[in-house]
């Protein structure tokens, strides 16, 4: 049996049981766990291909465990991943300072990582607005603020679970072209050098061989 080819690698971030795992399993396996709740040990990798356009694109999905035990192992998986899907619970505050943790992580990181922020377990919002901790706009003015998309989900009713991983396999495939270069000093993230002549990633290590650049964020050169 032969190794599936990964073409992105995909990190699953968040505190303990926000539902990385449940995400990862509705997408994956189209279904939604029942029964007591299995916190991740260490991390689960799952490859999964998806459709983009006329191409397929496979996603690496690393799924890590909330718990700050496993802290340190967590920044091990997201090295080289081109998406982090931060997630957060929508009925729990404190997971969402938590998510802010790794938004500050992701963005002193050297990687180009994508970030995508997830509210989960909207399914229970639904059912009652009063349980509604972490507000829609307050998310989104973030998001903006950081160069993130930002999806709310359900991974128990399937509610934009699917959008959430096409939007992530798209963005990849847009930006298969675009490498790390430096740091957009306006938003502390890296910025990209788009070579449109070569299909072979290469790191440019001096400006005058960049033929496009600037942020992926603002789209404006603002070089540090
Ligand atoms: N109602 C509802 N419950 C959910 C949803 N997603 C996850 N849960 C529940 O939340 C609990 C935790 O889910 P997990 O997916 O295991 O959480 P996790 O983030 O992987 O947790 P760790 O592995 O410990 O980091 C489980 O009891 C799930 O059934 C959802 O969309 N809706
Ligand atoms: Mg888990």
């Amino acid at each position: 049996m032969s190794a599936m080819r990964v073409d992105a690698k995909v990190v699953m971030l968040g505190k303990e049981s926000v539902g990385k795992t449940s995400l990862v399993e509705r997408y994956v396996h189209h279904r939604f766990l029942v029964g007591p709740y299995q916190n991740t040990i260490g991390a689960a990798f799952v490859a999964k291909p998806i459709q983009v356009g006329e191409k397929v694109i496979t996603l690496g999905i690393w799924d890590t465990a909330g718990s700050e035990r496993y802290e340190a192992m967590s920044r091990i998986y997201y090295r080289g991943a081109r998406a982090a899907l931060v997630c957060y619970d929508l009925t729990d505050s404190s997971s969402f300072q938590r998510a802010r943790f790794w938004v500050k992580e992701l963005q002193n990181c050297e990687e180009h990582c994508k970030i995508y922020l997830c509210g989960t377990k909207n399914d229970l919002i639904e059912g009652d607005r009063s349980l509604r901790q972490i507000d829609y706009h307050d998310v989104q003015d973030f998001a903006e603020e950081i160069g993130a998309q930002h999806f709310e989900t359900s991974s128990k009713t399937g509610n934009n679970v699917d959008e959430l991983f096409q939007k992530v396999a798209e963005d990849y495939n847009n930006t298969a072209f675009q490498y790390m270069t430096g740091k957009c000093f306006m938003h502390i993230r890296p910025f990209f050098c788009m070579n449109p002549l070569s299909q072979m990633a290469f790191r440019v290590v001096n400006w005058s061989q960049c033929i496009f650049r600037g942020c992926m964020n603002c789209h404006n050169n603002n070089f540090d």
